[in-house]
């Protein structure tokens, strides 16, 4: 038949037919989908390389005192802003507090955290915090080296990491029979798991027998979280309080206090008219704020977080501090819904994102890109008082990464969860 005659005029015809119908079905598809998955897409392909003109970007962001003293909002990149603290003269957003009215208690502080600690915290995530007692997601399947993944990349004669399922004197100890987490065994668009969506193109290997060891150096780069705090449990999306009250960081929860205490809560709650917005417990949060729980999130340039609400913390409004280290990303934050379109905001290293208050805290939020090469330049430079050869192996890897640290509260300040808790 002619149709099989590639230069026929029939097989012309019954292509471009072809064609023109998977375009449509596409486009229906395109159509179906909510506005919050639009923009998923938007950002996430990698060709065309998207369009940031429309993306929130603070440290670019000038205003003059004029724009000030009247009070109202004024525009970056068409999205609406407020700035919290004022300033007389001509500025930029840097060390500043902004809020954007179209997404109540969402607070954005750009370049809160300073060169050097950005790197400090770098460290701490990578040296010491990947390891135990903390969970990671390696954990499913590795038994992790006692001196820490970080350091057994570093070290000059690396262990190869073995593995759970091949580690018989494991197997029939409670860890060893409990098997591997489900986070890691999930596809990444399951949704019973929104942290299986954060996900690198190559998913990690399924937990099973056949999971072969590894060098640190390999594992180093599938790492995708490490747990803070409480325990969360990723099957059943609830912290696991038996596990008792990980430690949360004394230099990560001052930095989510000084965030907190910084912000003029008066003025943001003046800013909205929702309803439950003048409680006194969320007046007071920088009395009753404590961090307790979180996640430290490893992003390889091709991951992405899919749209998720945080909903598991017994205390639905208190503040999520998020930190932001390495390359920069894209931020969608939109509704109590996906049908919400989302503000999208580009987030730096020493970017300090707070979300508070009750529409905040449920909106569904997501990381569909991280900006390859927007490492910033202090990542590479010599800072005084630090040694420049301890620093490398840390600036190799974040050239690839960006690195987040979300801290929640689950229980308000004081509250007994009132379990027998192992330490
Ligand atoms: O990486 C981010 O900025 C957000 C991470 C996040 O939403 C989460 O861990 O729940
Ligand atoms: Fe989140």
């Amino acid at each position: 038949m002619d149709i099989y005659d590639l230069s026929s005029a029939a097989y012309k015809k019954a292509r471009r037919r072809y064609l023109k119908t998977t375009k449509n079905r596409n486009e229906d598809l395109d159509a179906e989908w909510t506005p919050f998955r639009a923009a998923e897409k938007k950002y996430k392909a990698r060709f065309p390389p998207p369009d940031l003109s429309h993306v929130l970007d603070l440290t670019s962001v000038t205003y003059d005192a004029e724009t000030l003293a009247s009070g109202r909002g004024f525009y970056c990149n068409g999205v609406e802003i407020r700035l919290l603290e004022t300033n007389e003269s001509m500025s930029s957003g840097v060390g500043k507090a902004f809020t954007v009215p179209r997404v109540p208690g969402l607070v954005i502080l750009p370049s809160f955290v300073s060169p050097q600690d950005q790197r400090r915290l770098v460290r701490w995530a990578l040296r010491d915090h990947a390891r135990h007692p903390n969970e990671t997601n390696l954990d499913a399947h590795y038994i992790l080296p006692e001196e820490g993944l970080w350091n057994a990349h570093l070290s000059s004669d690396p262990p190869l990491v073995r593995t759970r399922a091949c580690t018989p004197e494991l197997s029939n100890t409670k860890s060893g029979n409990s098997g591997p987490r489900q986070l890691v065994s999930n596809t990444p668009t399951d949704p019973a798991n929104f942290q299986s969506m954060l996900h690198s193109p190559k998913p990690l290997p399924a937990p099973s027998p056949t999971v072969s060891p590894a060098s640190p150096t390999t594992l180093i780069s599938k790492l995708r979280w490490a747990n803070i705090g409480w325990s969360y449990h990723w099957g059943s999306k609830q912290y696991d309080f038996t596990k008792g009250k990980g430690h949360v960081d004394n230099e990560i929860g001052a930095i989510c206090k000084r965030a907190v205490s910084s912000v003029d809560w008066e003025e943001v709650f003046g800013q909205s008219d929702e309803e439950g917005w003048s409680d006194e417990h969320w007046r007071n949060w920088h009395e009753t704020y404590e961090p307790d729980a979180g996640i430290v999130n490893y992003y390889q340039i091709k991951d992405t977080l899919m749209a998720h609400v945080d909903r598991s913390e017994v205390c639905a409004t208190s503040p999520l501090v998020s930190i932001s280290l390495g390359n920069a990303a894209i931020f969608l934050i939109g509704g109590l819904t996906r049908d919400v379109e989302p503000t999208v905001i580009l987030l730096r290293s020493g970017d300090v994102v707070i979300m508070s208050g009750p529409a905040c805290r449920r909106a569904y939020h997501g990381v569909p890109r991280i900006l390859e090469d927007t490492l910033p330049e202090h990542f590479s430079l010599k800072l005084d008082g630090e040694g420049l050869s301890s620093w490398t192996s840390y600036e190799l890897y974040m050239r690839t990464t960006r690195i987040n640290i979300n801290v929640r509260q689950v229980f308000p300040k004081g509250f007994d969860p009132g379990l027998q808790v192992e330490n």
